[in-house]
């Protein structure tokens, strides 16, 4: 029965890719680096009738999508049986599984997202506002004081924000152990999340080598994350709980979901849902924003011309005796092209994260088999020749239509799709609106000088480092617009 099931299933074809070898499958296709361009690249090879692409690994499928339609209607339209994340051993070896980004599609994955949609859900976004505005200007006073450590600065502001609006956690230098094993565990836990990184996923087996076992490089990585996700998760939910049981008036997400959960029968549950939304939270925050940053401060740095055009407009709606607020979004457009220009051209995450099949499923003729990890090539979807004409450029002025109005190409891709679409994406588009929007209201972004006053070229590198990516490290001189600007930075 199951071998005529599978020959049933076997007409329709899988979609076109590269040739499997046996048992293998694909494993050694995999790209380890420009991953995304490589998935576009294999699109253009084998792509016969649609950009949809597949590849196996030791019977393992996986259909990558290069085109944002085949993104909407398999991910959004069909959203019922494209939502789980396939559960990888290396997510319990790492202290990770019960993460919202990771937690198969289900009843704790439901209760994490109602916990975000209460927190963290368009309407409730202006309560972040004044920790926002404040965190802003510390990054400005950063740029101002020292600009050659922008780098460290970008970090800082990126950490600081969700440990502060998760646990009410003020950072105070980016040497805190705290932040110090966020980080490493998110570098370390981003480059195991990559398809092809370790066997263990592969041949569970492995995860009972001994750490010491030669080649167990993955599994010694992976109890380096879940040494560091435990001690940094415990001792910051403590602080939280331990301020709200103390009375504090704290008005951090896990003092407001625990103060709220007072009395009812599910606490416990519901605190073990808080500890895990607060961790998840930090761990998809603080890497992606950073990204961003760098990638931000980058562009402005190549584009004179863009810097120019941003602050006539800033000038011309805020004025110079005051930084710009949130209100002032919708009466900035030429800003709103800058923050979506930024996100299409890199997005932090490039291919997302994987959506696993509920069900078998055929798509424009072809065999999508239940368990299928369907990886949406954002970067490519947000390159698309066909939408975005020369999209290796930076060109805020595509998202102008012709009576030069902003079109209604609204939607940032690099959020991802569907039901696991970011949880977190309304904060993070006013994280970024503002930072964008003050920094350039501050600053005149351009080539630093070297000792003997010869301008030092900005590289085009970026770094990946398993699913995110970042600018690779330059250098650029943050010159303050006027003395004005100076006073409003320090005040
Ligand atoms: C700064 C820019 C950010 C970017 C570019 C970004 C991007 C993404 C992407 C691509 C996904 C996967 C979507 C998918 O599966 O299709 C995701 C998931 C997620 N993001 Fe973000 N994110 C950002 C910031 C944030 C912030 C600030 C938070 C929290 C406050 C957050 C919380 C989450 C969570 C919890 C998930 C998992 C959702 C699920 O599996 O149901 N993200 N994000």
């Amino acid at each position: 029965r199951k071998f005529s099931k599978d020959v049933y299933h076997r007409s329709p074809p899988y979609p076109p890719g590269p040739r499997p070898r046996i048992f293998l499958g694909n494993m050694f296709d995999f790209p380890k680096s420009k991953v995304p361009q490589t998935y576009l690249a294999w699109g253009k090879k084998y792509q016969m009738e649609g950009p949809i692409l597949h590849a196996s690994s030791f019977g393992k499928h996986f259909v990558i999508l290069n085109r944002f339609s085949d993104a909407e209607e398999l991910l959004e339209r069909r959203a019922k049986i494209y939502s789980d994340r396939t559960q990888l051993p290396i997510f319990k070896l790492m202290g990770w599984a019960s993460l919202t980004g990771l937690l198969p599609y289900g009843n704790e994955w439901r209760m994490h997202r109602k916990l975000y949609q209460k927190h963290f859900r368009s309407e409730a976004i202006p309560d972040y506002h004044p920790l926002l505005l404040a965190k802003v200007r510390d990054l400005l006073r950063g740029l101002l004081i020292t600009p050659e450590r922008f780098g460290d600065h970008s970090m800082m502001f990126a950490a600081s924000i969700p440990m502060e609006t998760m646990y009410g956690y003020n950072v105070k230098s980016l040497e805190d152990p705290l932040v110090q094993a966020a980080h490493t565990s998110i570098n370390l836990a981003t480059t195991l999340l990559l398809q092809g990184s370790t066997l263990i996923n592969i041949f569970p087996i492995l995860a009972y080598l001994p750490t010491w076992f030669p080649g167990a490089g993955s599994l010694k990585m992976a109890k380096t994350v879940q040494d560091l996700t435990s001690t940094s998760e415990h001792s910051l939910f403590h602080f939280a709980k331990e301020r709200t049981d103390q009375g504090h008036h704290a008005r951090s997400f896990v003092a407001r979901s625990l103060s709220q959960n007072k009395g009812s029968d599910a606490a416990i549950e519901d605190e073990a849902a808080v500890r895990d939304t607060a961790s998840a939270a930090f761990s998809a925050a603080s890497d992606t924003t950073n990204s961003l940053l760098g990638t931000f401060f980058y562009l402005m740095a190549k584009h004179p011309e863009v810097q120019e055009r941003a602050q006539k407009e800033l000038d011309a709606v805020v004025g110079t005796s005051r930084l710009p607020h949130f209100d002032d979004r919708p009466s900035l457009p030429y800003i709103e092209a800058i923050f979506r220009e930024v996100f299409r051209f890199q997005p932090p995450a490039p291919i997302g994260m994987s959506h696993a099949v509920m069900e078998d499923d055929v798509y424009k003729g072809y065999f999508i088999p239940k368990g299928s990890d369907v990886i949406s090539n954002i970067w490519a979807m947000a390159h698309d020749e066909d939408v975005y004409p020369n999209p290796m450029d930076f060109k805020p002025e595509r998202f102008f239509d012709e009576a030069g109005n902003l079109n209604d190409d609204e939607r940032v891709l690099a959020f991802g799709f569907g039901r696991r679409v970011c949880a977190g994406r309304y904060l993070a588009s006013s994280i970024m609106w503002i930072t964008m929007a003050s920094v350039l209201a501050c600053f005149k972004l351009e080539e630093s000088k070297d000792e003997f006053g010869n301008e030092i070229e900005i590289n085009d590198d970026f770094d990946e480092s398993g699913l995110m990516i970042h600018k690779a490290p330059f250098k650029c001189a943050f010159v303050p617009r006027s003395p004005a600007v100076i006073q409003l930075m320090n005040e």
